[in-house]
C-alpha cells in the first residue's frame, strides 16, 4: 500500500530523514516508532503528499506520488486519511457538521445519505447519538474520536494515526487502541500508527518500524522489537535516556 524508497527531507539546516526505506503491505498495521523529534510526524505526512521529499520516492497503492501537483493530491487523500494528533475539529461546527464535511467537500449533497453515513461513523467510533455536541463541549477522548469518524466517513483505504494516544489517560488511551484494532477488522484498512507508547505499538501493530538518525533502524513483529539487546532500541523500550542525576 505505502512503498517508501530513499526518503531524504531537510528541513532548513537540518537533515530529518536521511534515506528512509519502508514497505507497508496492504490491510496490515505497522506501528512507526521512535524518539521525540526524531521525524516520525515528518515521515507520516509524506504519505500524502503534505511534505514533498527532498530526494526519494514515496508510492501509494502503485502510484509514485511524489511528482504529484496538490491538485492531484485529493485522490490520493481520499484513498488514505490521516487522523491528526489534536482531531484537528472546527470549532463553529457540530459532531456531525464536522463529519459531514469532506462528504459535502467530496460533493455528496444527499442529506439522508450524508446523515446515514455520519451515524454510521459515529457508532463505529462509539460515539452513537452525539451528532449535536459542539467540540468545546468534548473530552480529549472523544474529540480523536469524533476526528476518527471524520477519517473513516471517506472509506478510505488506508488509515494514517498520528500519535492516536497522546494526551489521554491510560483507560482512554486503551479504548482507542482497540478502537484501531476493531476499525482495522471491520474495515480492513491498512494503518499506519505513528506513537511513542509502547501499549499502543504492541497492541495494534503487526510490524513496527523503528525511526532512528533518520533511517528505520528496525522493521519487524514487535515480539522481535521486544526481544531486541540493540542498545538503542533497548534504551527506547526501558525509557533510558542514558543521563545520570
Ligand atoms: N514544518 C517544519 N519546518 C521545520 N522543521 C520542522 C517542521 N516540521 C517538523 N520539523 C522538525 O523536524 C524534526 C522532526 O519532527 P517530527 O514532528 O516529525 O518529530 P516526531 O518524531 O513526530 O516527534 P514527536 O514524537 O515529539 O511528535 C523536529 O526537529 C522538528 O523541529
Amino acid at each position: 500500500m505505502i512503498s517508501v524508497r530513499q526518503l531524504k527531507k531537510k528541513l532548513g539546516a537540518q537533515e530529518v530523514l536521511r534515506g528512509v526505506d519502508l514497505e507497508i503491505a496492504t490491510g496490515e498495521t505497522c506501528a512507526i516508532m521512535g524518539r521525540s523529534g526524531c521525524g516520525k510526524s515528518v515521515l507520516l505526512k509524506h504519505f500524502v503528499g503534505l511534505f514533498k521529499p527532498t530526494s526519494g520516492t514515496v508510492w501509494v497503492d502503485g502510484e509514485d506520488i511524489t511528482p504529484l501537483p496538490e491538485r492531484k493530491l485529493g485522490a490520493i487523500r481520499k484513498k488514505v486519511g490521516m487522523l491528526f494528533q489534536s482531531g484537528a475539529l472546527f470549532d463553529s461546527m457540530n459532531v456531525e457538521e464536522n463529519i459531514a464535511f469532506p462528504l459535502r467537500e467530496a460533493g455528496l449533497r444527499n442529506p439522508k445519505e450524508i446523515r446515514d453515513r455520519v451515524a454510521e461513523a459515529l457508532e463505529m467510533v462509539d460515539l452513537a447519538g452525539e451528532q449535536k455536541k459542539m467540540p468545546e463541549n468534548l473530552s480529549g477522548g472523544m474529540r480523536k474520536r469524533v476526528g476518527l469518524a471524520r477519517t473513516i466517513v471517506g472509506r478510505p483505504a488506508c488509515i494514517l494515526y498520528d500519535e492516536p494516544t497522546t494526551g489521554l489517560d491510560p483507560i482512554a488511551s486503551d479504548s482507542i487502541n482497540h478502537l484501531i484494532r476493531r476499525l482495522q477488522k471491520r474495515l480492513s484498512v491498512t494503518s499506519v500508527v505513528v506513537t511513542h507508547d509502547m501499549k499502543t505499538a504492541f497492541h495494534t501493530a503487526d510490524r513496527i518500524a523503528f525511526l532512528h538518525e533518520g533511517r528505520i533502524y528496525f522493521h519487524g513483529l514487535p515480539a522481535d522489537l521486544r526481544a531486541s539487546q540493540d542498545e538503542a532500541i533497548v534504551n527506547f523500550i526501558e525509557g533510558r535516556s542514558g543521563e545520570s542525576s
